[in-house]
């Protein structure tokens, strides 16, 4: 499990599956937990760090239980930062988790969908991740690895404030789930900040790609709840899928506009998007991001037919600094990054086209 975890870009978040798939790429729960009697990892010294990591592993691994599903222990401090880059690539971890690995660690499903980093910002965060819109399902998963945590481990928890964290905007549910959404539509016709702005009154907040401090690049936005405290968990999920629900309509609302009153200009964009991602030498991050959007709206409006949406979602991750790093094999300079990128990007689209065409990777060993 661990080679496919470090060598291969597609992970359970962006298989491209679950309902409304073409609007919401992934549908994630988390719930962040701290043990009684611990100072907050951030005031906690390296060896009781250390001492903190081996009591949830010990917890969840090393209790033998053949009856709940397996977890996989990564020491941190143990792989090369490359692979802490793999990991934050995928979004399995957080770029704070990756930076400071000693007194940190991982655990992971064989799918990859939950994972459990131990003294990130709280001693625990449980994180499920599914593609698509599943959020009740992502809760019903991480709340069930969170029973199991909870039976060997002494959660802090307060009867009127309920799971006490170390920022306090995680007091309460210790819960934030969110979807990551692709609203392209909603950019072009100028709806997009009207829409997303309106959401802070709902409680709701939302960012880039990346998580906190990120810019929606590729017209790619995480909506999640801003508050976690005073409301259920099934609540907190249930508002969220209610917004989704209504800025998918509105996104599948805006695409009909696009393609009945511009609908020349919105596949000359298209085109546009694939004729550059499949001709340019040099590449940057932005602009593949960017043009990346388009020709995902081309795939989903039937218009580009070649390419896998799962292929679209995989170069999210695949044309990223580490990744790249990987897949030759050694560190690299942002041009030659640039150039691998490119590489990389056209030999993917392309691949449908021609068959025999090099993958321009040697970490991708998956099959659509
Ligand atoms: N629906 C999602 N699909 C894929 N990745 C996600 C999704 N939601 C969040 N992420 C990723 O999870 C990581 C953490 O996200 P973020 O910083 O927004 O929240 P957090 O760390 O859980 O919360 P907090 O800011 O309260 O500590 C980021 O890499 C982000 O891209």
């Amino acid at each position: 499990m661990t080679e496919a975890l470090f060598n291969q870009a597609i992970t359970k978040w962006m298989e491209g599956t679950g309902q409304e798939s073409t609007y919401v790429i992934s549908s994630r729960v988390r719930l962040a937990r701290n043990l009684q009697g611990m100072p907050f990892p951030h005031a906690l010294s390296t060896p009781l760090a250390n001492d903190l990591v081996q009591q949830v592993k010990t917890a969840v691994v090393d209790d033998n239980d053949t009856t709940t599903e397996p977890l996989y222990f990564i020491d941190l401090k143990k792989i090369a930062p490359l692979d802490r880059g793999i990991l934050v690539d995928k979004h399995l971890i957080s770029p704070q988790h990756a930076e400071e690995a000693d007194g940190r660690g991982l655990l992971i499903s064989a799918d990859e969908s939950i994972a459990i980093l131990i003294n990130e910002e709280d001693h625990l965060r449980v994180q499920s991740l599914l593609p698509g819109l599943q959020l009740d399902a992502a809760w019903q998963r991480a709340s069930s690895v969170d029973d199991r945590l909870e039976a060997k481990l002494d959660f802090a928890f307060n009867e009127r404030l309920g799971y006490l964290t170390a920022c306090p905007t995680n007091v309460g549910t210790g819960l934030r789930a969110s979807v990551m959404m692709h609203l392209p539509a909603l950019v072009l016709t100028n709806q997009a900040s009207r829409q997303l702005n309106s959401l802070a009154q709902l409680g709701m907040t939302v960012r880039g790609l990346h998580g906190e401090g990120s810019e929606a690049t590729g017209h790619l936005f995480q909506i999640s709840n801003q508050v976690t405290l005073g409301r259920s968990e099934e609540e907190i999920i249930s508002n969220l899928a209610v917004v989704t629900r209504q800025l998918i309509d509105q996104e599948r609302l805006a695409r009909h506009m696009l393609q009945k009153e511009t609908q020349m200009q919105l596949e000359d964009r298209i085109f546009r998007a694939y004729g550059l991602l499949t001709s340019a030498r040099i590449l940057s991050s932005q602009e593949a991001m960017s043009q990346l959007s388009y020709v995902r709206m081309g795939v989903d409006l039937g218009l580009i037919p070649d390419v896998a949406p799962a292929v679209l979602n995989e170069m999210l991750v695949l044309t990223r600094p580490a990744f790249l790093q990987k897949a030759a094999g050694r560190e690299m300079n942002p041009l030659e990054r640039d150039i691998q990128r490119a590489t990389l990007m056209r030999a993917r689209l392309l691949q449908g086209k021609h068959t025999n065409t090099h993958t321009g990777g040697c970490c991708h060993h998956h099959e659509e």
